[in-house]
């Protein structure tokens, strides 16, 4: 994990973002800033978060409806890699925090597109709100023909921790309850919506659900307790 790794590289450019604080980097001084970019690799700077032909037309529409509202600046759609780095700026110098060699994003483990987590997020800064498109694939299917349970906790807990990342620096989950309402049939569409409560210290609340596309059927919650713990300072 990021919190035990030592290993910086210097001389990189940063991108302003979210405060945090890391243990790594502890004994050198305060993290100013963080962001997320792709590794330099060409086999893993592929963005995720566009369509692709495993994409039903429901996912299509809801990309195109959400992409319709970045247009005025309000949502943002954020990019995915199956790899990403940390950049992180450090008493005015920048850092990159490196990974395990030929380690990959959880979420973005499965090469093959359409049959893991076919997701795409847009975050609303202002509504300190992150909406997740979700297209479960059938590399997770738990009872017959519908999602794993652990699958819609991953998607859940990226969103919420995604969340509590971008509003509030990094995190790490201390605690997530759902509550499974509905179970969620494969290929289907469904919208995760997270949004931070409050901040209290190092503590970050945030809640969440899963619906359908049509908004119908409730999927899950995410109760007001699921808390990210900001990283020690
Ligand atoms: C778009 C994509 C972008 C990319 C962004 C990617 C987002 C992906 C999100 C996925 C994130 C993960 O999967 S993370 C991986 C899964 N999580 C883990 O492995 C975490 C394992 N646990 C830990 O490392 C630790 O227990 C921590 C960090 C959670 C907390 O340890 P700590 O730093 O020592 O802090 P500690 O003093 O214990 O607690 C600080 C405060 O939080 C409270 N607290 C701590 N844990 C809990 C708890 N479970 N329930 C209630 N309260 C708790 C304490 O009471 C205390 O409150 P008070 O006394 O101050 O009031």
């Amino acid at each position: 994990m990021l919190r035990s790794c030592t290993q910086l590289v210097k001389g990189l450019t940063c991108r302003p973002s979210a405060r945090c604080r890391l243990d790594a980097v502890r004994s050198r001084g305060v993290v100013d800033r963080i962001s997320l970019v792709p590794f330099s690799n060409a086999s893993v700077t592929t963005d995720c978060a566009l369509p692709n032909d495993s994409w039903s037309p429901d996912m299509l529409e809801q990309f195109n409806k959400f992409m319709e509202m970045t247009r005025d600046g309000t949502w943002k759609r954020l990019p995915s890699y199956r790899k990403f780095m940390e950049k992180v700026t450090l008493g005015g110098k920048e850092y990159v925090l490196k990974r395990a060699p030929n380690s990959r994003f959880f979420m973005r483990s499965i090469d093959k597109e359409g049959l893991g987590f076919e997701y795409v997020m847009f975050l609303n800064q202002a509504q300190k709100r992150l909406v997740c498109l979700f297209q479960p694939g059938i590399y997770l299917e738990g009872p017959p023909g519908f999602a794993h349970g652990g699958s819609t906790a991953a998607i859940l807990d990226s969103t919420l921790g995604g969340c509590a990342f971008y509003m509030a620096g990094r995190i790490m989950t201390g605690n997530l309850n759902i509550n499974y309402k509905s179970p969620i049939p494969l290929g289907s569409v469904v919208l995760v919506e997270s949004k931070l409560d409050r901040v209290e210290g190092r503590k970050v609340f945030m809640t969440g659900h899963i619906r359908s596309a049509d908004g119908q059927t409730l999927h899950a919650e995410a109760t007001g307790k699921s808390l990210f713990v900001l990283s020690q300072p």
